[in-house]
């Protein structure tokens, strides 16, 4: 891979017509939802979720899903953890056009890795990135197991399988933090509202 940062003589070149004025033009903020959390726990249900609940209320959304990231943008990269904190800066970069471009881009992706979450916060302004921790347990996740990859992980067939013997770092200061109650996960649409919520309350759904 190219090493980072390697272009010199270089020039920002702005443009007239700003985020604010895109803002305006969709009556909403931009913003970046970024969900994380093991293998099945629920990150793309509830960006499908999120996204269909948005668009129902006419506001202007884009999810990037980590599975279908790699098979385009990100398809050079594996599970090594230093191919996870390039998978993470990429799709962080992404995510920060989006939210300029006045969208509410809704990022899934494990992103185990505290440190490359918290690289992609410090890429937009402060309160625009929204970390939202799908706080499953392990026990349910595997159990749920859809893809059949953890059944594959525990045989030892695949290796560095995140929450099996590659490590997941629980968010320590996220946004929204999604989890069952007595036992029982709450339905997407409750998911998706918990977040929908959010955005209201902090403004996000409107211009001004
Ligand atoms: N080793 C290993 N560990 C974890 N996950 C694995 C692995 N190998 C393949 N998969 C599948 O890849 C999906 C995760 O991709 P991400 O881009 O979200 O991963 S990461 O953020 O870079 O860690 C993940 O999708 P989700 O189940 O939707 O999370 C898996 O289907
Ligand atoms: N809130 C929920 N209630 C019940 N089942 C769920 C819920 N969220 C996700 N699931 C189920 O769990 C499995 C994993 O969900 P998924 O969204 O694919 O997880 P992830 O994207 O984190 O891997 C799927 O079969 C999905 O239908």
């Amino acid at each position: 891979m190219a090493s980072l940062s390697n272009s010199t003589n270089i020039f920002w070149q702005e443009c007239p017509v700003g985020k604010l004025d895109r803002q305006k033009l969709l009556n909403q903020k931009g913003c970046v939802v970024w969900i994380t959390g093991l293998s099945g726990s629920g990150k793309s249900t509830l960006a499908c979720s999120l996204s269909r609940e948005l668009h129902s209320r006419g506001k202007l959304a884009y999810v990037l899903d980590g599975d279908n990231l790699r098979h385009g943008l990100n398809k050079d990269l594996g599970f090594k953890p230093e191919d996870r904190t390039e998978n993470i800066r990429r799709t962080g970069e992404v995510a920060k056009l989006f939210a300029d471009a006045g969208l509410i881009c809704v990022a899934s992706l494990i992103s185990p890795y505290r440190k490359d979450r918290d690289t992609c916060r410090a890429m937009l302004p402060d309160k625009n990135f929204i970390e939202v921790f799908m706080n499953m347990p392990l026990d349910l996740c595997e159990a749920r197991d859809p893809k059949g990859l953890y059944r594959l992980a525990r045989a030892g067939k695949i290796k560095g399988f995140t929450g099996i013997d590659d490590p997941y770092e629980p968010p320590l200061n996220c946004e929204i933090e999604i989890q069952q109650t007595n036992g029982v996960c709450p339905a997407p649409t409750a998911m998706a509202g918990q977040v929908v919520s959010y955005l209201q309350e902090k403004g996000f759904l409107e211009y001004q």
